[in-house]
């Protein structure tokens, strides 16, 4: 602490080494015409370290106080010191000049500045009293000046604060200084007006959008005018006139707030965790002193507090900067935009500050520089923000193009495997339904084989029985009849042996005709082997119609037969068995049937049998 009055007499020593305008102190001489005056150049100045002095222990010190030495309407800056610090300075006006004029300090963040008239009067304006204290209802610290008639008024100030004790002052011929205040009043409300859209549009967008980037955006911007209200005196008029105490640390704590607000915007906008991971460190760690600056009040002196924001805010804007240059040549979206409204922010502190110095005339632009400065640089961020917007959304499209193409092609594959699928099985099922034809032709081809009489084509002894056995059945449920012949060739052997075997089977094949040629479609003529046939007569009238055709069937056998060109004679014997339901079986049936043919073999053959029981 001790350090600090030290540095701001060196601070004080170098503007005026800056701003030189010369060594003695003439005086201000108001001519007719002159509606302001900036008082720098003509003010002398007087340390008073302990803060103990009177009006009267400075008056009496009066050879002891130094030409401020600056030029124009430099602003007097004792940077942050302990001191209390006087300042005088000599009024001349000729008689053709308006007695009633305005002093005005325009810097409203002092903490306690004393004024000591020419007629004796001693006014107090502080940022510790309530708004409603002061000597004239304004922005900055205003005190009415009456000059005496004639000869030279001397006018002292008393100036003390906790934090940067910067004094510019200006006098204001008093119509002036009203058209003068609308002015400002109006500029600043632009500016405050402008903060205030800004940040409630993007407070609607985070509703929206739910980034928080918006919502740190928001509160940037809210601190940014909070600490702004604090700079500008407008808070202390109109926010809160009533809190001194508040107003007091508002300046800190609002600036404190942006850094910190600031820090976590530049992080979460360049992405410096991805882009830069080095100066993310710092980003944070930044960003955490910005926060002990903001609880710094509570626990340390105030001037401490100030101290400490006042270098993390240079300290960041540096980091700022080297981030936003760095995740530009990375190709962060949006960067070249931060880069450019953070230097237009720091070009508005550099051209007061030069102002200040008086190395800059002072114009609106240069008066103004921070304002415009930070009211462009939100809103180019806001601008940022919202081209973030139309960023995300291309991204989206993109995404959504790609996400489409994808399924497109999924789709298109799909259709294509459903196609060649549906193709295949097509396919297989023609082969399927060709091998299912095949089996059934060979099964039917089988069947015919098991159930056929290779020689005669006759159903063959297994059908025999199969139709047999179903006639039989039939026979009982309609109280049917069913007649057994058993044809046995007489004779047969001689001509096989003497023929030869192909004679035998064409006789064989002949006598199948016959047997076929002989009875109705729904009785059955079957082979049991070598030259034995089976006649299975089913609806008779009796066994009268058994005896019938086995009479026919002897004759049309015994018709002579031209194989091969041969002339042959051969006969047959029948044996006859009836079925008239009961219990018989077919077996019997047959056996009955072959005994009643054994008895025509006896009888002589070339007859019929029936048996009898
Ligand atoms: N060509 C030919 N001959 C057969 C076939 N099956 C059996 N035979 C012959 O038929 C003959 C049947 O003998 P038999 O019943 O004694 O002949 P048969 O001379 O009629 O005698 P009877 O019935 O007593 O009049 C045998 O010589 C068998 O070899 C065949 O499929 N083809």
């Amino acid at each position: 602490m001790l350090a600090v009055p030290r540095i701001s007499v060196l601070l004080f020593l170098l503007c005026c080494w800056l701003c030189h305008g010369g060594t003695a102190l003439a005086g201000v001489r108001l001519a007719p015409g002159v509606a302001s005056l900036a008082l720098a150049a003509d003010v002398a100045v007087l340390e008073d370290p302990g803060g103990h002095m009177s009006l009267a222990d400075v008056q009496a010190r009066a050879a002891d106080f130094q030409p401020s030495r600056l030029r124009g309407d430099a602003a007097i800056n004792f940077g942050y010191s302990s001191s209390a610090w006087w300042l005088r300075f000599d009024v001349e006006a000729g008689p053709a000049v308006a007695r009633d004029w305005m002093l005005e300090v325009g810097f409203p963040t002092l903490d306690r500045v004393d004024f000591f008239g020419p007629g004796g009067e001693h006014l107090s304006a502080s940022d510790l009293l309530p708004f409603a204290a002061r000597p004239v209802k304004h922005r900055n610290f205003v005190f009415p000046l009456r000059l005496g008639e004639t000869g030279t008024n001397t006018v002292w100030l008393r100036v003390a604060s906790e934090g940067s004790l910067t004094v510019p002052l200006r006098l204001w011929q008093a119509e002036a200084f009203r058209e003068e205040s609308h002015t400002s009043y109006a500029v600043l409300s632009v500016y405050f007006g402008m903060l205030l859209s800004l940040a409630l549009y993007n407070l609607l967008l985070w509703f929206s959008l739910r980034d928080s980037t918006y919502l740190t955006y928001v509160l940037f911007a809210a601190s940014m005018a909070v600490g702004q209200l604090s700079l500008n005196g407008l808070g202390n008029e109109f926010l809160w006139p009533h809190w001194p105490a508040w107003g007091n640390a508002a300046f800190s704590t609002g600036f404190a707030a942006t850094g910190l607000f600031g820090a976590l915007f530049t992080r979460a906008f360049l992405a410096t965790r991805r882009n830069a991971p080095r100066l993310d460190g710092a980003v944070i760690g930044l960003a955490a002193l910005f926060a002990l600056c903001m609880l710094a009040p509570l626990v340390a002196p105030y001037r401490l507090a100030a101290i400490l924001t006042s270098l993390t805010g240079v300290t960041f804007s540096l980091v700022a900067v080297i981030a936003g240059l760095r995740c530009w040549r990375k190709g962060q979206p949006g960067a070249r935009i931060f880069l450019l409204a953070w230097t237009l922010l720091l070009l508005g502190v550099g051209i007061v500050g030069l102002r200040n110095l008086n190395l800059l005339p002072t114009t609106f632009f240069s008066f103004y520089a921070i304002q415009i400065g930070s009211a462009l640089e939100m809103l180019l961020l806001s601008f940022a923000l919202a081209d973030r917007i139309n960023g995300l959304r291309r991204e989206k499209d993109l995404a959504q193009g790609e996400a489409l193409a994808v399924k497109q092609q999924l789709v298109g594959a799909l259709q294509r495997s459903e196609a060649s699928l549906e193709q295949r099985v097509e396919e297989r099922t023609e082969e399927l339904e060709a091998a299912n034809a095949r089996l059934r032709e060979n099964e039917r081809q089988l069947q015919a084989l098991a159930h056929t009489d290779t020689l005669t084509g006759l159903p063959n002894r297994l059908l025999l029985d199969a139709r047999l056995l179903q006639s039989m059945q039939q026979a009982r449920r309609t109280h049917g009849q069913v007649a057994l012949l058993l044809v046995d060739l007489d004779q047969f052997k001689p001509i096989n042996d003497g023929y030869g075997h192909a004679i035998g089977d064409e006789v064989l094949r002949c006598t199948a005709d016959r047997l076929k040629a002989a009875v109705r479609e729904v009785d059955t003529v079957a082979r049991l082997g070598g030259d034995e046939f089976v006649v299975v007569l089913t609806g008779l009238g009796g066994g009268a119609d058994a005896e019938r055709l086995a009479q026919k069937l002897v004759a049309s056998l015994g018709e002579p037969m031209r194989v091969l060109g041969l002339p042959l004679e051969i006969g047959a014997s029948i044996g006859i068995a009836l079925f008239t339901g009961g219990e018989l079986s077919p077996a019997e049936l047959m056996r009955r049937a072959d005994q009643a043919m054994y008895a025509a073999k006896d009888a002589g053959r070339g007859c019929y049998r029936v048996f009898a029981a």
